[in-house]
């Protein structure tokens, strides 16, 4: 019997992934998620996804482990989840009324064979004003998520338009993911 294992605490995660209807359990751990700001976003996720799903592979080698991460990139910034609310406020100030793109990383290990790759979206917002960030920010959605934005929930009001997958917004591009799993062998009932 296949074991799944999804190496993350994002309740998004959980949820992308139950979408495809796939049994797996939860296994994360606390992995340092400081990253070298010289690096491109897409060795950042790489890096970081790789590292979430290292641990629990390590613990699990005859499994399959999905580890994965997800930051926003707007103009080379790279924001990640804010530390507080004025964070989160001075993140959205950058991100209203232009484009940004957001970065999922996604690293498969399993006793087959591992599977790295990441997405880009391209997302607009539209122009906010500061009684709008200020109202978004109190409702306490942003403090958990890269870019202090979450587009599936109350976030949605934000986002004038998307270019890529939305689901990789959200935290797991999980066709992708569901086509890399069938590509090492996992039995996909
Ligand atoms: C941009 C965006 C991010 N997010 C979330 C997805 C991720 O959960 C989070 C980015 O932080 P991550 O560090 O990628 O993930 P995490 O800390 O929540 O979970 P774990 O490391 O245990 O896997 O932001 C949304 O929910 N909606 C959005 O629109």
């Amino acid at each position: 019997m296949q074991n799944l294992i999804l190496a993350s605490s994002s309740p998004r995660r959980k949820e992308l992934l139950e979408n495809l209807r796939l049994s797996f359990t939860i296994s994360s751990s606390e992995v340092d998620e400081s990253f070298d700001p010289a690096l491109s976003p897409e060795d950042i996720v790489m890096d970081l996804a790789e590292r979430k799903a290292q641990v629990i592979f390590k613990e699990n080698p005859s499994s399959f482990v999905i580890g994965s991460d997800t930051i926003v990139v707007a103009d080379g910034q790279v924001l990640g989840k804010p530390i507080d609310e004025k964070d989160a406020i001075g993140m959205l100030k950058v991100l209203s009324g232009r484009k940004h793109e957001v970065y999922t990383g996604v690293s498969i290990l399993s006793p087959n064979g591992t599977a790295r790759f990441y997405e880009r979206t391209e997302v607009w917002f539209w122009e906010l004003t500061d009684e709008e960030i200020k109202s978004y920010v109190q409702s306490g959605e942003p403090l958990d998520k890269a870019g202090a934005y979450g587009i599936q929930q109350l976030g949605s009001m934000l986002v004038k338009k998307i270019n890529g997958d939305y689901f990789a917004v959200v935290g797991l591009p999980s066709a992708r993911t569901y086509r890399e799993l069938k590509r090492l062998g996992y039995q996909l009932s």
